[in-house]
């Protein structure tokens, strides 16, 4: 009697299990309608509201935010001398105008895009003072060190502001005294100071608010990743300065996320600039994880050795903070400058290790996703993760940490079969957490597509090219198709047996039995392919992504476990009726006749000797970060092109750094073309030339450049 109890119990919950499974896709494809459903309102909307325009020619002329305004040539010569920018990204020059036309503006861009200069340049620009919203301290602390680096008048109101910092503050606010251009506050300051914000009351009042900016805006929205309860209150600014433009900027691209917080910060008539999600300068590419923990470790510390010999900052992304200690403690062993970040470390020691390597004092944070939003740093080459993400879209704004700076750098999945159940027992009961994991887990698996494609499928954006920046693209794998239809076969009878004798195994235990079985079976049928260890593994992933299996949780006193089990396409599968073909990797296509390479040239002599000294220039002036000193791509430019005086200098990075570290730089420029000139030859390329050459003799490898190069066997990673 009990038996059948029993038995009947784990039918009804075979049974809710694929209910359960169903209403996921079901509810799935509810926000997918949804989204498309807001999409074409929208749409009928502009349509609306384009014919409306279309009888009245001033409006249409206003909408044009690329065309002339008065503030053109100051707007130009602020981002150039004040900020040392030359030229603008996408979208930079239209937002800054819309935000000087006096309207509303939500900005979607991606991570590194250059959101900040479309509310800090109308805020030089302006009259009075502009008031920011960040998250977070850190961020905030990095942005006013910049600005205040360049000379232009930023204070922050934290809980770390001095009372002197404090009085004048409130003193600039509430008389306009003392030159104030832009105060970031948290969003706390916004909701819980009462005297700040009556102060603030009386800056609008007296005509002095310019503006206000809400960065990181997606922390207003509970549907996006970092939900901050005190960016709800945010709604009030424009509820007290309705006349205030109001410019909200995030990279988080879901539709749900943009309308949720325009409603939010009441800016229902905003500009939207919607920027596209493609990073190009990333290089994508998945590797397979060996099982054996010491060769991953060796794997990541000859990349790193080898492709960034010269310090260059880089992101090893963990799935535990155990993890993350022993990953840190065995790259030091094979004399990697590395250090962990995790939830569990107390906020000192915590801010000590991003600030070290900040500063380019440490090579390498290896970090959970704790080490997320605060991450500023323009310079990242590369972002390599250890186990998988648990969606596309954790996956695109953690590796989307690398390059921000617009230059090549690198995104490394390391990817066994294994890790998948990992992820699965901590994501399962999460709204569409499975689907989501599984989007990542195809990812992953895929070696024919373009992986740039998935991220433009899963952010529903048209293709681009992906110029052979991702490893599908760029060398593509020598793959070989097998038969596995028997082999599923064999699962799904194995999985039934199991299942009607109530035992259960996990994806580990299920290849064991199921090479021992095959063995049995198998014998001497030679028309059965033998399979790796490893391969099982990958096929009872694919199955599970098709639904021939799935993957069912239990609850233990101190875990979770995932166990594999018959998922709603079996049937299919037993009767051998759907053929199931397993692609292995062989290797890289050697074949390929062209390979693009993610890594910009290795820096040249000059290049480090530019970076030693902004980093000297750094602890000198106040103790900014080198990036803030000079760009790498202002290094670039100064490297290659030589200048001899100030005012050439000037002409390359603007005025502002021309007159603060100008002297230094043509001094080292001038001395590093001396010394690199024995012989008396005067062409300095040839001095770069001679030492580059230097330099690759020292290496211990090949020397990648960013250009197109012949493919050759022994040129593979
Ligand atoms: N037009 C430009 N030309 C060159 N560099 C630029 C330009 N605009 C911004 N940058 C640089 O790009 C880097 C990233 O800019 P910024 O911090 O504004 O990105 P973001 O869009 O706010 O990214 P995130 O979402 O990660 O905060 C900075 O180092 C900035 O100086
Ligand atoms: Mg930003």
């Amino acid at each position: 009697m009990e038996n059948d109890v029993v038995g009947e119990l784990l039918c009804v919950e075979a049974e809710l299990q694929d209910v359960q499974d169903q209403i996921n896709i079901l509810l799935d494809h509810q926000e997918r309608l949804y989204r498309k459903q807001s999409e074409l309102k929208a749409l009928l909307e502009e349509c609306k509201t384009s014919e409306n325009e279309a009888n009245n020619n001033a409006s249409i002329a206003a909408e044009d935010w690329s065309g002339n305004f008065e503030w053109d040539s100051r707007a130009d010569d602020i981002r150039f001398n004040v900020f040392g920018i030359s030229s603008y990204r996408a979208n930079q020059r239209e937002i800054v105008n819309a935000v000087m036309s006096g309207r509303d503006v939500l900005v979607i861009m991606a991570a590194g895009g250059g959101k900040s200069l479309c509310y800090q340049l109308p805020a030089v620009l302006c009259n009075g003072v502009a008031l920011v919203v960040s998250p977070l301290l850190s961020l905030i602390q990095d942005q006013v060190m910049g600005l205040t680096a360049l000379g232009i008048p930023a204070y922050m109101l934290t809980s770390t502001t001095s009372k002197e910092d404090e009085k004048f503050i409130y003193k600039a606010l509430d008389k306009g005294e003392g030159e104030m251009k832009i105060l970031y506050v948290t969003p706390e300051k916004i909701s819980k100071s009462k005297r700040f914000m009556s102060k603030l009351e009386k800056c609008h009042n007296g005509g002095r608010l310019s503006l206000v900016a809400i960065d990181e805006a997606h922390c207003c929205s509970q549907w996006g990743h970092d939900f901050r309860p005190d960016y709800k209150n945010l709604g009030i600014l424009k509820v007290q300065f309705p006349n205030v433009p109001m410019i909200a900027l995030t990279a988080t691209a879901t539709y749900k996320v943009q309308t949720d917080l325009m409603e939010m910060l009441h800016i229902p008539k905003c500009v939207k600039f919607v920027s596209t999600v493609n990073r190009p300068n990333l290089f994508y590419k998945v590797l397979e994880k060996s099982s054996v923990a010491k060769v991953v470790i060796d794997e990541i510390a000859d990349f790193i050795r080898q492709s960034y010999p010269n310090n260059e900052s880089g992101i090893v992304y963990c799935f535990s903070r155990k993890e993350c200690e022993q990953v840190a403690k065995e790259l030091q062993e094979r004399g990697i400058s590395a250090d962990y970040y995790h939830a569990d470390m107390d906020v000192t020691a915590r801010e000590k290790v991003h600030l070290r390597w900040s500063k380019n004092k440490l090579q390498v944070i290896i970090g959970t996703v704790a080490f997320g939003m605060g991450i500023n740093k323009p310079d990242v080459r590369f972002v390599i993760h250890h186990s998988l993400s648990k969606s596309m879209e954790t996956y695109y704004q953690e590796s989307g940490r690398a390059g921000r700076d617009g230059l090549p750098s690198e995104c490394l999945l390391y990817f066994r079969p294994g890790d998948v159940p990992r992820q699965s027992t901590m994501v399962f009961y999460e709204n569409s957490g499975l689907q989501n994991l599984y989007d990542i887990v195809r990812y992953c698996q895929s070696k024919r597509n373009c992986r740039r494609g998935a991220f433009f499928q899963h952010f529903g954006e048209p293709l681009q090219d992906c110029n052979g920046m991702c490893d599908n693209c760029a060398y593509g794998h020598e793959i070989k198709e097998v038969d596995t239809t028997y082999h599923a076969k064999v699962i799904v009878s194995l999985l039934r047996d199991m299942q009607d004798n109530e035992q259960r195994a996990t994806m580990l235990q299920l290849v064991d039995r199921l090479k021992v079985k095959m063995k049995k079976l198998g014998g001497s049928n030679n028309s059965v392919p033998d399979l790796k260890k490893d391969e099982l593994e990958q096929l009872i992933i694919q199955l599970i992504l098709d639904r021939v299996l799935k993957e069912e949780f239990q609850h233990t006193a101190y875990a979770t476990n995932a166990y594999v089990a018959l998922g709603p396409l079996w049937k299919l599968a037993l009767q051998g009726k759907r053929p199931v073909v397993l692609e292995i990797c062989m290797g890289w296509r050697s074949n390929s006749s062209i390979r693009k390479d993610a890594r910009h040239s290795q820096a040249s002599g000059l290049e480090m000797k530019l970076d030693e000294l902004r980093k000297e220039l750094s602890s000198t002036h106040g103790g900014i970060f080198p990036h803030a000193v000079l760009s790498s791509q202002q290094i670039s430019i100064l490297s290659t092109q030589k200048p001899t005086s100030i005012a050439q200098v000037e002409k390359l990075i603007g005025k502002v750094k021309a007159e603060k570290y100008g002297s230094r730089i043509v001094d080292l420029i001038q001395q590093y073309v001396k010394l690199g000139q024995p012989d008396g030859d005067t062409s300095n390329s040839s001095v770069a030339e001679a030492s580059e050459q230097n330099r690759a003799n020292k290496r211990p490898r090949k020397n990648k450049t960013l250009v197109l190069i012949e493919s050759s066997e022994d040129d593979e990673e």
